[in-house]
């Protein structure tokens, strides 16, 4: 089933090994949805994973979310790109010359891979927020670091679909913002804080919709695919 000629649907492979992930993706095609290689799945199978997938025909979004001195992240980011990744990503707490300098790095050496900055994290509230000493509010401190992340020259961010509607308004149009913490409504809140349905997220303004454990820890995790799919293709078309 296409439901977009730009399927939006970036399923989080968050496996604990590479047969795991393996296995689910045998069961997809490459039309239906991007995958995204996560901290515990990259750390325990390495790059080939990437790699795999790749050859397989999907766009892998890597994400690892690097922050680190310019340098070290800028590297980092190329490395990612040479694995074949579609999209990367870094905190934008990170700070400006460490984003510029990691696009300018993916740049010079004829990437095309989608840079993004990942702003407040979609478990993060205001109470977190507050404990990590920033007194903002998690919508103000997103449309900071994303208007950071703007000017840093970086192809989108990582947010909530809660402040899509006001990063869209704020943004240029083909500054992708890319949304986790997409909850159906079958499926669990679990750590997520700042959650909304795969609809809402997609009419408010989300390119991308990150979905994980609604999909990979569901009974039948085809079956929820396909539900959301169908959730997908009554705002879509
Ligand atoms: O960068 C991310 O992908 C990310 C950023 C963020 O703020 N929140 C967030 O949940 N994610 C990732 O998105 C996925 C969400 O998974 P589920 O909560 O299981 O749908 C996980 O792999 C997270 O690592």
């Amino acid at each position: 089933m296409s439901v977009h000629p730009e399927n939006p649907i970036i399923v989080a492979l968050d496996y604990a090994d590479a047969r795991q992930a393996l296995e689910f993706v045998e069961q997809l095609e490459p039309g239906r949805c991007q995958l995204k290689v996560g901290k515990e799945l990259f750390t325990r199978s390495g790059p080939s994973i990437v790699e795999m997938l790749t050859k397989k025909g999907f766009r892998v979004f890597l994400d690892l979310k690097f922050h680190d001195i310019p340098n070290t992240t800028a590297q980092a980011v190329l490395a990612a790109a040479d694995c074949g990744a579609w999209m990367v990503n870094v905190h934008a707490c990170g700070g400006r010359p460490m984003m510029e300098e990691s696009a300018r790095r993916l740049r010079d050496h004829g990437h095309d891979t989608l840079l993004i900055a990942v702003t407040v994290l979609t478990s993060m509230d205001d109470i977190q927020l507050r404990q990590t000493g920033i007194n903002a509010s998690p919508a103000e401190q997103v449309m900071h670091l994303a208007a950071l992340t703007e000017q840093s020259g970086l192809d989108g961010v990582v947010c909530s679909a809660q402040e899509a509607v006001m990063l869209r308004e704020a943004l240029p149009l083909d500054f992708k913002l890319v949304t986790p913490g997409i909850r159906p409504s079958f499926a669990e809140k679990g750590d997520q804080q700042r959650i909304v349905t795969p609809a809402k997220a997609l009419l408010d303004g989300s390119d991308y919709l990150v979905i994980g454990r609604p999909i990979t820890r569901a009974e039948d995790p085809m079956q929820a695919l396909v539900l959301i799919e169908q959730e997908i293709a009554t705002v879509r078309g």
